[in-house]
């Protein structure tokens, strides 16, 4: 399956520098070994990206891609294993001067960007020339210098827009202009690391547009990503990890089918199609569990729902639609609101004060922003997924048993590894992050329970077993709601879905819940 949002490749175009450039490959990483504690998470790991050329590097939650990418950056030091960019080996732990030196720089998955600075401040910061004279910034220079950077990209962004004023997609220009700039065209790495996942998708042709011209210029690229569609339409080689072990070095992107790939990823076949959304009429509870008249925020306008126990319900839409804001109303942290809920036969009057009263009624919300909203970072893994329910098990009982129950009830439902209970979730590969949230509050047994974007950060495999959990929670007799820009997860599971379309009335669903109808609602 080709993506039609990217259709072309960062392959070599005439002019680019030939890849027969041995010895100078933009990144070249031989037998990679690291080890935390007892456990190997990289053994023996090869990569090469050549100068020019778009590598993805795919692989399961916990696969060790992360760690690999730690390893380059400088966060990590690595047990064995040599590191050469552009023809020079590096010490590990690689130095941050030797980052610059090399023009090997990082676009992570938040962005790192600050929301109350300029879009000049964003850039430059970090990166500030001192006027000759006064030793004072000289912020003539620095637009001046933003502005080349953006030049260079063929973007134009407003330099002193705060950050957090801008639309997303040029949010992602101002990080990518953070890590080209002061970089002699064509040379380097650049590394992303699962950047597009919290970018909207009417953003990404853009997005893949700019990677593609930067590998034309003869830059490396390397990208993490846990979406096949992408890796398909924008790489050119990919390096599949499994349990921190090679499963493929450099195949050709073109010599793959999304299937083969998968099949590398997990190792075995991964089942397709729709995942049982048909209501099971044994589940489908007749009262409805979730109303809400009028919901409307900031951005989100006059919004209406009914959903019934056994429904699976999408929420989605693109740009300023207020799908973001969702989370907030329906979990009582939003003050900037108006409207009515009603939750089994509790009714609520938006704003609400007492969030507690919401969750007393039978509502959880899974948050979109894990480690801020969700998970205690520094508490075990089994605390954190046991935690809504040990004040009403009472704290008698911590410890005892049950909470290792859940917790090996959590391990077998969505494969968490490693499976230590007692390990921080801060030590657990970002997807495992994301199962163990996910099993926080599916374990609760909520009445309505509304996930937003579930899969973020998952792979393959763990994507389908959490599709699933939230259809059995349905199939309970639960009311669940899925926000999620995620179309082919809400075509997978949802029996309705909801597309937020801001100034033309919301449109709903319901016969055809295909991703290609959910896509042209969106877009239309
Ligand atoms: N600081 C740490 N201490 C202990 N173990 C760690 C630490 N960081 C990572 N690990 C372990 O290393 C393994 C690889 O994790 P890593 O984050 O590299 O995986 P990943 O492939 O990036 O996963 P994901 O797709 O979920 O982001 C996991 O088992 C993880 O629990």
């Amino acid at each position: 399956m080709r993506s039609t949002d990217a259709p072309g490749r960062g392959t070599a175009e005439p002019g680019t520098p030939p890849s027969d450039s041995h010895g100078r490959e933009a990144v070249e990483i031989r037998g990679l070994t690291k080890r935390f504690g007892r456990a190997t998470v990289l053994s023996e790991v090869d990569l090469t990206v050549e100068p020019g050329e778009i590598h993805a590097l795919v692989g399961q939650n916990g696969s060790g891609k992360s760690t690999l990418i730690k390893i380059l950056s400088g966060v990590h030091t690595a047990d064995a294993g040599q590191i050469r960019v552009g023809g020079q080996v590096l010490s590990s732990p690689v130095q941050p001067a030797a980052l610059r030196e090399h023009s090997l720089a990082f676009v992570h998955q938040d962005l790192g960007l600050v929301d109350d600075l300029t879009v000049v401040e964003n850039v430059r910061v970090g990166q500030y020339r001192p006027g000759r004279v006064s030793r004072r910034i000289d912020w003539a220079q620095e637009r001046r210098l933003a502005e080349e950077t953006f030049a260079r990209l063929n973007a134009s962004i407003p330099l002193d827009a705060r950050l957090g004023s801008l639309p997303a997609g040029q949010r992602a220009v101002v990080a990518i202009a953070r890590a080209v700039q002061g970089r002699r065209p064509g040379t380097g790495c650049i590394v992303f690391d699962e950047s597009t996942q919290s970018l909207p998708r009417e953003t990404l042709p853009e997005f893949y547009e700019i990677l593609r011209a930067i590998a034309r210029s003869g830059t490396g690229i390397l990208i993490v990503s846990h979406r096949l569609d992408e890796v398909m339409s924008l790489a050119d080689r990919v390096t599949v990890l499994r349990d921190g072990k090679m499963a493929a070095e450099g195949a050709a992107v073109a010599d793959l089918t999304e299937a083969e790939l998968s099949r590398l990823i997990l190792g075995r076949e991964l089942a397709s199609g729709r995942i049982g959304a048909e209501i099971d009429p044994d589940s489908y509870q007749p009262e409805i569990a979730l109303e809400a008249s009028g919901l409307a925020g900031a951005t989100l306008s006059e919004l209406d729902l009914r959903i019934h126990g056994g429904e699976v319900i999408g929420i989605t839409g693109a740009g300023d639609c207020g799908l973001e804001e969702v989370e907030a109303i329906l979990g009582g942290m939003s003050q900037n609101c108006g409207g009515r809920l009603k939750v089994g036969d509790r009714e609520f009057t938006l704003p609400v004060r007492d969030r507690g009263a919401l969750h007393e009624a039978g509502l959880a919300v899974i948050p979109q922003h894990r480690m801020q909203d969700g998970l205690a970072a520094d508490v075990s893994a089994v605390a954190n997924v046991t935690l809504p329910r040990v004040t009403r098990r009472g704290r008698l009982f911590l410890g005892r048993g049950w909470q290792h129950e859940e917790f090996e009830k959590a391990v077998a439902t969505f494969g968490i590894t490693p499976a230590l209970p007692n390990s921080p979730v801060a030590s657990f590969s970002g997807g495992n992050q994301q199962k163990i949230l996910l099993s926080k509050w599916l374990l609760n047994s909520p009445q309505v329970l509304v996930a937003c974007e579930p899969t973020q950060a998952v792979d393959v495999g763990a994507r389908l077993d959490i599709l699933r959990a939230l259809r059995a929670a349905a199939n309970e007799g639960r009311a669940v709601v899925i926000c999620s820009i995620e179309v082919q997860d809400l075509a997978a599971v949802c029996d309705r879905v909801i597309v937020l379309r801001p100034g033309q009335g919301h449109l709903e669903l319901a016969d055809d819940v295909s991703a290609e109808a959910i896509t042209k609602a969106t877009y239309a």
